[in-house]
Order: C-alpha cells, then structure tokens, then sequence
C-alpha cells in the first residue's frame, strides 16, 4: 500500500521512516479508539492518519514546526482527568509498568497521540510527496528540528498544558542527577504547567533494586526540581521509592531484601 522511496532521498544519520508507517498508525489508533478507551470510538482513524501523514510529507526534515502539528493536535485531541497525569523522564518502562496496572493513571503514550506514536520514526523530503524510508535525520547527528524531536516536544508541551490537579513524575534515583534540565520534562512538561490548574507536582523518586542511590529526595538535583515548581506557585512533594512503584520493581525481585522486609 506505501511506495518504496525513490533512492533520490537526502541521506541522514538516523533510521529512515518506520517500515508500513501508515498501517501502523491506522491499526494504533484502531485499536485504541475502539478496545483500549471505546470512549473515544468516535474519532476518525482514516482521518488521524491523513494528518499524520501531512504533517511530515513533502516538508524539509531539518525545519519541522510545532504547527506543522497542531491539526493533528486537535484532530486527536481528548481529556485526561485531573489528578491523573503522569509525567517520567529516564524512567519509560517503569512509568508504563505501573499504569498498565493502575490504568485510572495517563502518561502521554496512555493518551492517543503517544500510543500511535510511541517508537516510531518518521520524516519526509521537500522534494518529494514519498514517505523516506532510508534515513532521517536525528537531533545529535544532523538537527534538532527533525519531526520526531518536534512531534514530541510539542505533545509533551501540550500535554503539560491540558493538566489539572495533582500531577506526578517518576524519575530515576539511579542516575547521579534524578531530575536534568535538559530533559523534555525538565526543558518543556514542567514549563507548561498551569499554576492556576495544577497546584501540585508529587515527584517518585525510584532507585533500581540492588541499584545504587545516587539521587534521592533531598538531592541537589530535586532541589532544583522543587525550586522551579515552587518559583510557579505549584506545591512540590517527593517520595523516595513510591511503595506501589516499588512493589512493581519487587516482582521482578522478589527475594532482593529491599524487597522481603519494609517497603
Ligand atoms: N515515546 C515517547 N517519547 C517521549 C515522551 C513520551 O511520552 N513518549 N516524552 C518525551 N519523549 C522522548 O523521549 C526521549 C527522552 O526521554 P527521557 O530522556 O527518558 O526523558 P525526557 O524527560 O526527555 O522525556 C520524557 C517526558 O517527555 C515526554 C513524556 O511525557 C515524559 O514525561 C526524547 O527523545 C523525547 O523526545
């Protein structure tokens, strides 16, 4: 159904478009609108997948804009209940393990832009009207506007903006800095909060188990997590290893003793 690429495409260093890239897209949002929230049945996949695709095809690769985005913004458009959101940052996996579990909670890939997207590739050519599935270009090797970078600067940017209530982040206890201002959470979630919507961000502060604590609550680095959240008038919290979180981490652990006594 998708033509190969012509081989006149710009070469880049990353991964060319993700191979059946419009199936994917149509058989995502199909499963999510009709199984995974039937509340959203109504949208329309056929059409999603037309503006996904616009979004990118025939534009230069190096110059994607947040608006070149913002139809399919609207398009897909949906409400997460307040207190429900769930920020992360180096923490994917065990973000999704545990609202897999506790599926009352959103992350941006529990919503229907982030299930369609998550771990695809995608770019195009301003010569051409074909999707390029040799290569596009990656924010480290060839430029930072590239469409997967914009895409999901822009629906984290406009997920941080829909939020309300107490909202949450599970960052990486692991790590010598849990929090890093150059993350998208760092450089654009936590810069788009509502001070007048959210009046709370409860950080989880998770270490691996048998991992080492470099970072935890009272570190430097959620110091400065907590200055900036305080500086917007939002009350800041911190847990150091969330229980329910951590019962997660315990399953795949059981017999670790962080796991067999008091957590
Ligand atoms: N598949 C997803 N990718 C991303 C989401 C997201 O929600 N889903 N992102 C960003 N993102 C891409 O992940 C890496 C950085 O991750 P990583 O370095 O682990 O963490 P980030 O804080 O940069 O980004 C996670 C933060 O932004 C949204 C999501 O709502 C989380 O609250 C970088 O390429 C981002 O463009």
């Amino acid at each position: 159904m998708w033509p190969r690429s012509p081989p006149n495409h710009k070469e880049w260093q990353g991964s060319g478009t993700t191979a059946h890239f419009g199936d994917i897209v149509l058989g995502r949002c199909y499963t999510y609108t009709q199984i995974v929230r039937p509340e959203l049945r109504d949208k329309d996949c056929q059409k999603i997948q037309e503006v996904f695709l616009k979004s990118f095809l025939s534009k230069d690769p190096c110059d994607a804009t947040e608006q070149d985005y913002q139809p399919l913004i609207e398009l897909a458009n949906q409400t997460v209940p307040c207190n429900k959101t769930v920020f992360w940052s180096k923490t994917k996996e065990l973000a999704h393990q545990y609202t897999r579990v506790q599926q009352a909670l959103f992350t941006l890939e529990n919503t229907l832009l982030g299930y369609i997207a998550d771990d695809l590739s995608w770019c195009g050519d301003s010569g051409s009207s074909e999707i390029n599935y040799q290569s596009c270009p990656t924010r480290r090797d060839n430029c930072s506007s590239n469409p997967v970078s914009v895409f999901w600067n822009t629906v984290s940017k406009r997920f941080a903006e829909d939020a309300c209530g107490v909202v949450h982040v599970v960052l990486n206890g692991s790590l010598n800095e849990a929090f890093d201002r150059r993350s998208t959470f760092g450089r654009v979630e936590i810069h788009n909060l509502h001070p007048k919507k959210v009046h709370t961000l409860q950080a989880w502060v998770m270490h691996d188990i048998g991992g080492v604590r470099s970072d935890s609550c009272s570190s430097s680095s959620i110091r400065d997590l907590k200055s900036i959240i305080s500086e917007r008038n939002i009350t800041f919290t911190c847990q150091n290893n969330y229980r329910p979180v951590r019962f997660l981490q315990c399953v795949k652990n059981p017999e670790h003793p962080s796991c067999t006594s008091g957590i």
